[in-house]
Parts: C-alpha cells; sequence; structure tokens
C-alpha cells in the first residue's frame, strides 16, 4: 500500500480508445491520483500506436509524470514502443498478480492492456489494484532493476572506445 499520489499518463490507439476512456475516468475519481493526462488518441483520430507511447513515456522519463496506463489492441505494442524510452519499464499485464509483480520486481512506470483480449472490469479492477502499488528501493528486487538499467545506460553507448569500456562493465552486471 502506498500513501502516493500518483500523476498519471493515459493513452491508446483507436482499438483501445474506449477502454482508455473508462479507465481515465475512473483513474479521475480515484482519491490516490493526483492528475490524469491524456496524450490521445480522441474521437476518430488515427494516432497509430508507437506516437502515443513514446509520447507517454517521454513524459515520464522528463519527471512530468509518475506512471502511464496504455491501451491498445493487445496491450503488446503500446509496451514495446514505451520500452524503447531511455529509463521506462513498461509491461503488458493481464492479471493481477503480474499487475503487482510489474510494481514491486520489476519497477514498471508503464502498465499495458489490450482491449481485444481482458474484459473490461477486470481492466478497471486491475487498473484500481495497480494504483495500490509502489516499488521499495530497499526491496531484494532493487539490484535487480539497476542492473537493467545499467545494461540499457551502457548498450547505448556509440563510439568504439565507450563500447570496449561498455563490455568490460556488462561483464560485471550482476544481480548476486
Ligand atoms: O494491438 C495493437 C498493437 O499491438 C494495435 O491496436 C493494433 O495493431 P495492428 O494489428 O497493427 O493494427
Amino acid at each position: 500500500m502506498t500513501d502516493q499520489k500518483w500523476r498519471i499518463v493515459v493513452g491508446c490507439d483507436d482499438a483501445g480508445l474506449q477502454y482508455k476512456d473508462i479507465l481515465k475516468a475512473d483513474l479521475q475519481a480515484d482519491p490516490r491520483v493526483a492528475e490524469v493526462v491524456d496524450v490521445g488518441v480522441r474521437g476518430d483520430e488515427r494516432t497509430a500506436y508507437p506516437h502515443v507511447a513514446v509520447e507517454a513515456a517521454r513524459r515520464i522519463a522528463a519527471g512530468a509524470a509518475d506512471r502511464a496506463l496504455l491501451i491498445c489492441g493487445t496491450g503488446l505494442g503500446v509496451a514495446i514502443s514505451a520500452n524503447k524510452v531511455p529509463g521506462i519499464r513498461a509491461v503488458t499485464a493481464h492479471d493481477s498478480f503480474s499487475v503487482e509483480r510489474s510494481v514491486l520486481s520489476n519497477d514498471a512506470q508503464v502498465l499495458c492492456m489490450g482491449q481485444r483480449v481482458v474484459g473490461i472490469e477486470l481492466a478497471r479492477r486491475l487498473a484500481k489494484e495497480w494504483l495500490g502499488y509502489a516499488f521499495d528501493p530497499a526491496s531484494s528486487s532493487a539490484p535487480k532493476v539497476a542492473a537493467i538499467s545499467q545494461y540499457e545506460r551502457l548498450t547505448g553507448r556509440a563510439d568504439d572506445k565507450a563500447e570496449l569500456a561498455r563490455d568490460e562493465e556488462i561483464a560485471r552486471i550482476s544481480c548476486g
């Protein structure tokens, strides 16, 4: 459980619009939520899911939001896209345990669901449960999440010299 009030971004493509709007209304009505920012799509918009997901993820990476809830047909494309933004850990989850562990094990800031996969009442329940979890930086999961960040940081380096240093550092990363 957490006392934190979340700043949340919601987003979807046309295949996730109905769920996004319902979940957005739930989040706006939840006392644990400080702010909900909708990055689309709305109405008849046809923006493809990668653009919406990356926009949402960038807001988190920039510190303007804490979390994002993204919906597409499957919840897969938005997760893949959001994960392209450095520092972002996005997951697709349609069950209670995975939603819990996405936060407590993985410190995932982005939860993705598929409107064509999960029923709306389960999606609503999962989003509600999701708000109740906060990652514990003192937990045994923290070094594993730190290792993910290290891999990301090191594999992002471009030049040859850095590549050598990167490989050496990668070899030293351990979740021990
Ligand atoms: O589910 C989607 C992407 O993972 C999206 O809503 C539909 O994508 P499409 O099958 O490429 O149209």
